[in-house]
């Protein structure tokens, strides 16, 4: 892949998850820089990846190819502010990870002729499972799309999106979704403890049930979800019970009604930040 000069604006989970991804995949670590006003996030980054750690965000960005903006949502305008004030964006390329904040709103904030890509990740780029998906408007280079597409891919699977609108769907679908699936394992892990099980144990078997299904669904592309979860099903069986739990309580509407609420918070962010 392409080795340009990298700077993470934050240093917090979703940074973290994507340098350490970057590192791990053969990316120079020397080429790559992560700002935050406290060295409590970014000095353990340093350390562990060889990464150059700083508190100079527009230093920083003054010197990189690239700019990875990783701070919340919430303070991104104030960042950017100072961002714009000091460094010559033209010749760079901008990736945000933020949820919530639109190419307008960056074009506000850091000048009309922006070249920038929107990104969503998720957390498990940590280990290079990750999911993201990325957005560039028109006028983005194919060669700055081509880098950014294979930026992610060193931390897990890209898919792009045609529209803006798209990021929201990448948020409800993937990048919050991890957290659905931990809610679902810890409620799991809970009721097996109730059951007897130690907390270790407890883990193991909801753990590798996760990992062995998710496993198996990767093992199988061309066999739909609905056979694989019949193929666990038997006649009269206990699974049948179970799910038939999960069906009175209308889980498929409740996931629904969640990833529509991720989205309708996307769309509220972008008219709030
Ligand atoms: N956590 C997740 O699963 C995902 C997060 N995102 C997006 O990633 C962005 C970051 O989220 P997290 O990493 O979870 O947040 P976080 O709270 O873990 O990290 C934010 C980082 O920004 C740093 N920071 C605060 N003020 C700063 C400043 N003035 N200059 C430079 N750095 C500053 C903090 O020290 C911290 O290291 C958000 O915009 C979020 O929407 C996107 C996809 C998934
Ligand atoms: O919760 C959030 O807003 C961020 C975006 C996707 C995952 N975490």
């Amino acid at each position: 892949m392409q080795h340009r000069k990298l700077c993470f604006i934050g240093a917090g989970n979703m940074a973290g998850a994507i340098i350490s991804g970057l590192v791990e995949s053969g990316y120079p670590a020397k080429l790559i820089s992560v700002c935050a006003p406290s060295g409590k996030n970014r000095d353990p980054l340093a350390s562990k990846y060889g990464v150059k750690s700083s508190d100079n965000n527009i230093a920083c960005a003054q010197e990189a190819d690239v700019v990875v903006l990783a701070v919340k949502p919430q303070l991104m305008a104030d960042v950017c502010k100072a961002l714009q004030k000091e460094v010559d964006f033209s010749g760079k390329l901008v990736l945000s990870i933020a949820a919530g904040i639109s190419v307008a709103r960056f074009c506000e904030l850091l000048g009309n002729k922006l070249n920038i890509v929107r990104i969503m990740p998720n957390t498990p780029s940590l280990v290079g499972q990750g999911m993201s998906g990325l957005y560039a408007p028109e006028q983005v280079s194919q060669p700055d799309r081509d880098y950014s597409g294979e930026l992610m891919t060193a931390v897990g699977k890209v898919c792009w999106v045609d529209t803006e609108e798209g990021i929201n769907h990448i948020i409800a679908a993937a990048g919050s979704a991890p957290a659905y699936f931990f809610l679902f394992m810890e409620a799991m892990q809970a009721e097996a403890e109730r059951l007897g099980f130690s907390t270790e144990t407890a883990r193991m078997l909801v753990e590798q049930a996760a990992s062995g299904a998710t496993a198996l669904v990767a093992a199988s592309p061309d066999t739909p979800l609905s056979q694989l979860r019949e193929n666990v099903t038997s006649k009269g069986g206990t699974t049948f019970e179970a799910l038939k739990v999960f069906t009175d309580h209308k889980l498929p509407k409740i996931v629904s009604e969640a990833m529509q609420a991720a989205i309708t918070r996307a769309q509220e962010m972008e008219k709030q930040f």
